[in-house]
């Protein structure tokens, strides 16, 4: 998939109470280790709830590039691996389009086989260190060639037998210790990582749940070990995708920042390392009711209320960032509608996503009206309830940079605005959460598509 050729530019305007209950699309992280894992195991794999955005079918296609069949038979995606350790030579290079967690973790996935293989992205991936994950693939005797800086396009060509390698992670990144771990699936010997900030821990939970031989310990501080014996074998299983709390932060703050609103989200991933937003919006005031709380293929799951509410500003701490770090954009818009300041910290990861979040966010608040202050690693937003003011009466665009959690934040932040808010692009919003307009508009939010003119 390629963006950035036909920019198709969307605005959204104050809505009223917006009511409802939905069903989000699949988690992302999931659903991109189900088609890979799935591709790998010996046997059959069955998914069903499988997010079906652009960043998840270009793994899905990388796999099948492998060797893995991989068909859709009703709801439900019918994998047949390769066995672990057997991934085929792809013949082309693969296209992992805006996806980071695709190319990463299959850089680690297949970097380590005795072949080249070569990775290529649209061009906000192309802009992405890759160094974070090829430099432990080099301690693992893998040969690259990056462009400048280590970026796409890459080749990998693994060695005849990878090293195991201990490999303390360097930043908080569940992509550098799942690409880690995944090469360490094709490696003689016990390769291990250790974790100091926990991260979303998806990886090691479905390996374990497909037959690696993987465990974890954890020490008084908190810093994690994770020791996988490579070359075990790797069997199909039954997977259903929960509700991806990512896509769940728009309507849910959405529903927040509307007067008025009730909606109810069923079926959204509960897991401990992705629910920081939920915590920080119910720290602000925000009415979330989580109800029928459960556990469901191993992950705990649950519905949320949510019912229009009156934020206050507060500090939100850097040691929450990896379990919220894809929700700081929205979590920005919510602040920008509190009683007073939010300072967001420990933010330096956004720098390095689909764009520069950091400075993404607060041109998008400035240009709409939102009082706020860029700093290295930390974003100020000064907050006012009612949004007066907001928007941009003149039209100008948000620029999303190739962004999908830029164009679906701002739109959101026109559905309580004065004014209208516009963005230059919402066909990248396809990479993670293709439902989002008929899903907002459903519960009654005012989000016109330009082309096409829907609301
Ligand atoms: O492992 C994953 O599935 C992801 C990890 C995070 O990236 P980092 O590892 O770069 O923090 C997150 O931002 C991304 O959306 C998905
Ligand atoms: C950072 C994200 O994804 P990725 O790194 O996979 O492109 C995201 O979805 O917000």
């Amino acid at each position: 998939m390629s963006h950035g050729i036909a920019l198709k530019p969307a605005k959204s305007r104050r809505s009223t109470n917006l009511t409802g209950t939905v069903r989000i699309p699949g988690d992302k992280s999931i659903s991109h280790r189900s088609f890979m894992f799935g591709g790998l195991a010996a046997g059959e794999t069955r998914i069903t709830g499988l997010l079906e955005g652009e960043d998840v079918i270009n793994t899905g296609k990388a796999m099948r590039a492998m060797g893995a069949k991989i068909d859709k038979v009703g709801a439900e995606w019918i994998i047949q691996g390769t066995g672990n350790g057997a991934l085929l030579a792809p013949q082309a290079p693969l296209d992992f389009g805006n996806a980071g967690t695709g190319c990463r973790l299959t850089m680690g996935l297949v970097g380590v086989y005795d072949f080249e293989s070569t990775f290529i992205g649209d061009a906000s991936l192309s802009k992405r260190p890759m160094g974070r994950v090829l430099d432990p693939l080099r301690e693992m005797g893998v040969q690259v060639t990056s462009m400048a800086g280590d970026r796409l396009p890459v080749t990998l060509r693994g060695p005849r037998t990878p090293n195991p390698i201990v490999y303390r992670v360097p930043m908080a990144s569940a992509q550098v210790k799942s690409a880690v771990l995944l090469a360490g699936l094709n490696t003689p010997g016990v390769t291990t990582v250790i974790e100091p900030v926990m991260t979303r821990d998806h990886t090691e939970k479905m390996l374990q749940g497909f037959g690696a031989d993987l465990t974890v310990e954890t020490d008084a501080d908190g810093v994690r070990t994770i020791r996988l014996e490579g070359r075990g074998a790797l069997k199909g299983q039954v997977i259903d995708v929960p509700g991806d709390p990512s896509s769940t932060a728009f309507p849910l703050v959405a529903a927040i920042l509307v007067p008025g609103s009730d909606v109810t989200i069923m079926n959204v991933l509960m897991n401990p390392t992705r629910t920081g937003l939920i915590l920080t919006l119910q720290e602000m005031g925000a009415d979330i009711e989580v109800m029928n709380a459960r556990s469901a293929g191993g992950e705990d799951v649950a519905d949320l209320r949510v019912r229009g509410s009156d934020l206050k500003g507060v500090t939100v701490p850097a040691d929450r960032a990896p379990s919220m770090i894809d929700e700081y954009p929205v979590l920005a818009v919510a602040a920008a509608f509190a009683e007073g300041t939010t300072t967001m910290l420990g933010l330096e990861e956004l720098r390095v996503k689909e764009s520069d979040r950091l400075s993404a966010v607060a041109e998008g608040l400035k240009l709409n009206g939102v009082d706020c202050d860029e700093g290295k690693e930390t974003l100020v937003v000064r907050g006012r309830p009612g949004g007066k003011g907001y928007g941009n009466p003149s039209g100008a665009a948000v620029v999303t940079y190739l962004d999908h959690r830029i164009a679906m934040s701002f739109l959101v932040l026109g559905l309580a605005s004065e004014h209208e808010v516009t963005v230059d692009d919402a066909s990248i919003i396809a990479t993670s959460f293709p439902e989002f307009m008929d899903l907002m508009t459903g519960l009654g939010a005012q989000i016109e598509n330009h082309i096409d003119g829907k609301i």
